[in-house]
């Protein structure tokens, strides 16, 4: 059995101060990290302080950057930069790391001359030989003359040094070619050091996207499992480094941020060994337990306080639901229509203006929920205590980063440890073909500073497929969203949050989130829960003048649509059709969706004129 390779990360991905970044790479598990020269340079303890302060936290220092503007000078600005990087090989002596980081020139007297920076380069790796130190060379996407992986390696090869390798960054190499090919032929020996980040897609200027937008891998846009698996193949055995410059980790709480940050090396592990390897690799890659096949939604819990019970449960009857459990033990009722199960839960204390009214809990049908759980915990899934009887189902319950809890089902008729088992029966759905079929998707709202992490936690938890991202600008900002869903389709999560922070001219209530009940009739639907008195949220007259001059609808369906207050959108899949009931307490609402023929989309299009108008209703009904 191979060695499992080693995960480090660069000290600059955290915030705080050097020890704080420590402190959370060593509890998230990091076997070692990368120290930024800043970080080192603002520390009040000593080079040997940190190496100790490592040490007792059981990290290594696997390599200390970045050096700079070191090849292809004049003469004498070679000699004061030999001097320079004397300086700092005492520097890692006494911090006990052995690998500098070096990155391609910048500097405005470099000249364009390969044989020089090979030269020079090799001078380097002479004076770092005698003190056991190896110099990793490394091309930034926007050096001066060396840009491309291929350049440094072309360079290193002519320097033909032991201590001269490469160190390749993922963000430099995928930011101008999705695809690289030529990395697995390269000669380990001279893979001094792979450093790894993801990004959204590379359409702005490259510094700028890396110095402030990186993120860590599956929260963006680039192939990694391809790339870390094109690097393996080569027989590296060097560790998997994350080095992520991202303006908003640099602003959070480290230990969360780190855990983040592990979450996505083991779930990229995770798409290696799936899709790979083309190996045979020299390490040993973790692999979390695979997900069993989630085949659909159990039920969606909102937690809720008095005054919003009344008003939610009111709507739920209007939408045909019926009270159908009563659990044995807890303030908390079943709902049901169809294969649709909502959950209210009257534990939470919390308390707001409009009455508490949150989505609290995703519960999923598992094949195997305790597989399910047991792939959450690897991931890093924090595990909530659930407190049930001892008669009582255990529920496998984690959480999500920003609370939500998850819980891994099984539902079926007569399985005694069914979630379902802890509901004594209340009433019975109606006979007869229900109208709504099942939870088509569920909508959560992120916090601005957390959608990266979110978005990486469904995605790997889950095994989800990110799908269409899309930002549209709504009437306090503009929104990003994210689709994510598996294989069959069967578990749906849109995600969305402010593209920026928000000012504080923004409404006071969070961005609501959804449930998503899924149709094959919305224009009965909608009538037959209209006439029920369930609060339909009015959607404004010049919406369906605009829908009519966008699309050719038959008339008397867009008139229908217009006095059901049904919202349209289209793509080269199908139609999607969808109306929501207003908010309900402090930040929840309904939705009921028809898809025709293959579409693939949640609506994104409609959510500017559909926040407006849930603003509108608020409005009214605070006057
Ligand atoms: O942006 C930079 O300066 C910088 C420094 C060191 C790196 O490894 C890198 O990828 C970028
Ligand atoms: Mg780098």
């Amino acid at each position: 059995m191979n060695n499992p390779v080693r995960k480090t990360i660069a000290t600059v991905c955290l915030s705080g101060m050097l020890d704080d970044k420590l402190r959370a790479s060593a509890a998230a598990g990091f076997d070692g990290v990368e120290i930024f020269e800043n970080d080192l340079v603002n520390s009040h303890l000593s080079p040997e302080g940190i190496r100790d302060r490592c040490a007792d936290l059981g990290l290594s220092i696997d390599m200390y950057q970045p050096f700079r503007d070191f090849e292809a000078l004049p003469a004498e600005q070679h000699e004061t930069n030999l001097r320079r990087a004397e300086r700092k090989f005492d520097l890692m002596e006494r911090l006990g790391t052995d690998t500098m980081l070096v990155c391609s020139t910048l500097a405005p007297q470099a000249i364009d001359d390969d044989d020089l920076a090979a030269e020079q380069l090799h001078a380097l790796a002479t004076r770092a030989a005698p003190r056991g130190i190896r110099v990793a060379y490394e091309a930034l996407a926007w050096g001066r003359f060396v840009n491309t992986w291929e350049h440094s390696w072309r360079i290193v090869h002519q320097a033909d040094h032991p201590k001269l390798g490469v160190c390749l960054d993922s963000f430099h190499i995928l930011s101008k070619d999705p695809r690289p090919t030529g990395i697995a032929t390269i000669d380990p020996e001279k893979l001094f050091f792979l450093q790894l980040a993801d990004a959204p897609p590379p359409d702005m200027n490259l510094l700028r996207l890396s110095r402030h937008h990186r993120l860590f891998p599956g929260q963006g846009s680039f192939d990694l499992t391809h790339f870390v698996d094109q690097v393996l193949a080569t027989g590296y055995t060097g560790p998997l480094s994350l080095e992520v410059f991202n303006d908003v980790f640099r602003q959070s709480d480290p230990g969360p941020a780190a855990l983040d940050a592990m979450r996505s090396l083991l779930s990229l592990e995770d798409g290696v060994a799936a899709h790979g390897p083309r190996g045979p690799y020299r390490v040993g890659i973790t692999e979390p337990t695979p997900s069993p096949e989630l085949s659909g939604w159990a039920f969606a819990e909102l937690d809720v306080d008095e005054r919003s019970a009344t008003e939610i449960t009111t709507t739920l009857s209007a939408l045909g639901f019926v009270h159908t459990g009563q659990h044995r033990s807890k303030p908390v009722q079943l709902w049901q229509h169809g294969d649709c199960n909502v959950v209210l839960n009257r534990t939470s204390e919390k308390t707001s203006e409009w009455g508490t009214a949150e989505l609290a809990g995703l519960a999923v049908e598992s094949r195997a929920p305790d597989s399910s759980a047991q792939r959450a915990r690897e991931l890093l899934a924090p595990r909530l205590p659930t407190q049930h009887a001892d008669t009582e189902a255990e529920l496998h319950t984690s959480a999500t980063p920003d609370g939500k809890r998850i819980h891994f089902c099984r539902t079926e008729g007569d399985d005694p440890t069914s979630w379902r088992t802890d509901f004594t029966a209340t009433g019975t759905p109606p006979a007869g073909a229900p109208v709504l079929v099942d939870i088509d998707h569920i909508a959560v709202a992120e916090p601005f500073d957390h959608f990266a992490e979110s978005m990486l936690f469904y995605r790997s938890v889950f095994d989800l497929r990110p799908q269409a991202e899309t930002e549209y600008a709504a009437p306090f900002g503009l929104v990003r969203s994210q689709a994510l869903g598996n294989r069959s389709g069967r578990i749906r999560i849109a995600m969305h949050a402010a593209v920026l922070r928000r000012g504080e001219w923004a409404p006071e209530v969070p961005d609501p989130e959804h449930i998503s009940f899924g149709t094959d009739d919305i224009i009965g639907a909608a009538r037959s829960m209209r006439d029920s008195g369930a609060p339909i949220l009015r959607i404004p007259e010049n919406y369906y003048d605009d829908l009519d001059a966008r699309y050719v609808l038959d008339p008397e369906l867009l008139s229908e649509m217009r006095m059901l207050n049904i919202l349209y959108d289209r793509d080269d899949h199908g139609e999607f059709f969808h109306f929501c009931t207003d908010l309900l307490g402090s930040r929840v609402f309904f939705e009921v969706v028809q898809r025709v023929g293959d579409h693939r989309g949640y609506g994104a299009a409609n959510t500017p004129v559909r926040m407006a108008a849930h603003r509108q209703a608020r409005l009214h009904r605070a006057t």
